[in-house]
């Protein structure tokens, strides 16, 4: 039996957003106030965080990347500990970007998953696979691979999983429902006790038939996180839905 499971919606701001944004958070820490059966959480750049948690106490914040050290001479990087200080509850770790561009491998992600579940700091573990996997019908036993090298035993309650299929980021595709819901049993069977996330290219239009047949208990937002009413629609839409 599958027991259901409280709904999320993260948003991932990328490297975007300052602080004339400050008024795009407060409006979704306000409609997260509205929706309290749904879990939404916005991961900003580093350079927000503080500004972010001061002004929307009741709005999960979380941080994109945390180094795999507590501290150390580590030029530019950031500690899961750092982002839990300056008010992050939450970071994603395996972005399809850090992997592509950091070079970042399922070993490292592994590190910085324990990193920064030993700082206390819940962990958005994304995987997915791209375009070429797809083509050739490896997105299963890739994603596989991605959860139980990059995971290395974690689970539970503090973790979720958002798939996310490197071909869908960043424009208009997005897989159908039926794929999505087939890769979120796999996630299921591969994982215990996790949420399960779609992302790429979500938008209030695709989002409902996502959420409704995907199988999935919600969504990685990228593109429309920055809009304040695209973000809230969804959010609507998986409120109704509940
Ligand atoms: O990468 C994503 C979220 O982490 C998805 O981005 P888009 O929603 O802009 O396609």
């Amino acid at each position: 039996m599958t027991m259901a499971l409280r709904p999320l919606l993260v948003g991932n701001w990328k490297m975007h957003g300052d602080g004339r944004n400050l008024p795009i958070i407060a409006a979704i820490g306000e409609a997260a106030q509205r929706h309290p059966g749904v879990d939404v959480a916005l991961c900003l750049p580093a350079t927000l965080i503080d500004r972010a948690r001061d002004a929307c106490p009741g709005l999960t914040i979380g941080g994109q990347d945390c180094h795999a050290e507590p501290s150390g001479a580590h030029t530019g990087d950031i500690s899961a500990l750092m982002l839990r200080e300056a008010g992050a509850s939450l970071v994603l770790l395996g972005h399809s970007e850090r992997r592509r561009d950091h070079h970042e491998g399922d070993a490292l992600i592994a590190a910085k998953v324990r990193a920064a579940r030993a700082a206390g700091l819940d962990v958005v573990l994304c995987v997915g696979e791209t375009a070429e996997d797809h083509a050739a019908g490896r997105s299963a036993d890739v994603v596989r691979e991605q959860l139980t090298r990059s995971l290395a035993g974690a689970n539970g309650p503090g973790i979720a999983i958002a798939y996310e299929p490197v071909w869908a980021i960043g424009g208009d595709r997005t897989p159908e429902p039926t794929e999505v819901e087939m890769m979120a049993g796999l996630i299921r069977d591969t994982v215990s006790g996790v949420r399960i996330l779609y992302g790429g290219s979500v938008t209030p239009d695709n989002g409902a038939a996502l959420f409704e047949q995907g199988g999935i208990d919600g969504f990685l937002v990228g593109r429309q996180s920055l809009d304040a009413g695209a973000f809230k629609a969804i959010l609507t839409l998986m409120f109704r839905q509940h």
